[in-house]
């Protein structure tokens, strides 16, 4: 599917078929990742090709409601009234669900919240969470319903390594009987969670693999050195003073153990210049 806002094309030409487990998306800033989770949460449209959520087709009004009964859609700002609790916002996202009867919506509310592990606090107001519950509100109340299908768009962005650790588990729960895609900058959190991982990389998928395959990609094209390598593709300095170099290493280099991290650089030809950040 293809989708151009005026003249920028976000994607160009992307299949995919998404299948049960937790599917990482990585791209640089701008690659068409919101894009593409907005196409498949039938925010919008793909102005080419076809899309099938949950065997219906968004392009119908009934295929699009369908699709929107049967997803959770975790959006990169996920708008909260701050003066809402978690319950009542949890509890708004419910209703705006088409639950009518009230005992049956609290207690979906209540259950959603204690999956997240927000029982104790549902009664506070957001604004007075800290940054990774507001997070698990907004993950909470994409679990309304369980859904079949949870496009999670950078849920774990500004959380602390053990919120982040933490978020992630509940990430690879909901994964283990659902569809889950997840866009992320985050390289870890691909390494340590997905099964499947897709680089996207100016609305073109670059990428389409497991998370070994993704590292496999720099595999003898990591190397280590005293001073700084001009002829490799990246190159930086680490903790130790010595430098990590990506590109073809020269005669008799030291080679590095890839990361997930060095082969996403390398898929995406290096560094990204300071003109795509
Ligand atoms: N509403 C819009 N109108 C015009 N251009 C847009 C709009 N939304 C996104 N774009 C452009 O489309 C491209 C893809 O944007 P998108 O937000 O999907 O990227 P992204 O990979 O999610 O980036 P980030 O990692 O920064 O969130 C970018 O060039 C962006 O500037």
């Amino acid at each position: 599917m293809s989708l151009t806002y005026h003249r920028t094309v976000a994607l160009d030409e992307v299949s995919l078929r998404l299948d049960p487990g937790v599917t990482g998306l990585l791209g640089p800033n701008g690659a068409g990742k919101t894009t593409l989770l907005r196409v498949l949460a039938t925010a919008i449209r793909p102005d080419q090709g076809t899309l099938t959520v949950l065997d219906d087709d968004p392009g119908s009004v009934r295929g699009r409601t369908a699709v929107r009964r049967k997803l959770g859609y975790l959006p990169q700002s996920p708008g909260f009234h701050p003066g809402f609790t978690a319950f009542e916002f949890v509890d708004y996202v419910a209703i705006l669900r088409e639950h009518t009867h009230r005992a049956a919506r609290h207690q979906e509310v209540r259950r959603v919240l204690a999956a997240v592990g927000l029982s104790d606090v549902r009664g506070k107001r957001i604004r007075a969470l800290s940054g990774g519950m507001r997070q698990r509100v907004a993950l909470a109340a994409a679990l309304v319903d369980d859904p079949g299908f949870l496009v999670l768009d950078e849920p774990t962005v500004g959380l602390d390594p053990e919120q982040r650790i933490r978020f992630r588990e509940l990430i690879a729960e909901a994964g283990e009987d659902r569809t889950v895609l997840l866009s992320t900058h985050q390289t870890e959190d691909v390494a340590m969670l997905c099964r499947r991982v897709v680089v996207l990389a100016h609305g073109r998928i670059e990428f389409d693999g497991t998370p070994a395959e993704l590292a496999e990609q720099a595999a003898g094209r990591v190397w280590a050195s005293t001073a700084r390598e001009p002829a490799a593709l990246a190159g930086w300095r680490t903790g130790t003073g010595e430098f990590r170099n990506l590109g073809d290493p020269p005669d008799g280099a030291r080679l590095l153990e890839p990361t997930l991290e060095d082969g996403y650089l390398l898929t995406l030809g290096g560094l990204p210049t300071k003109e795509d950040a």
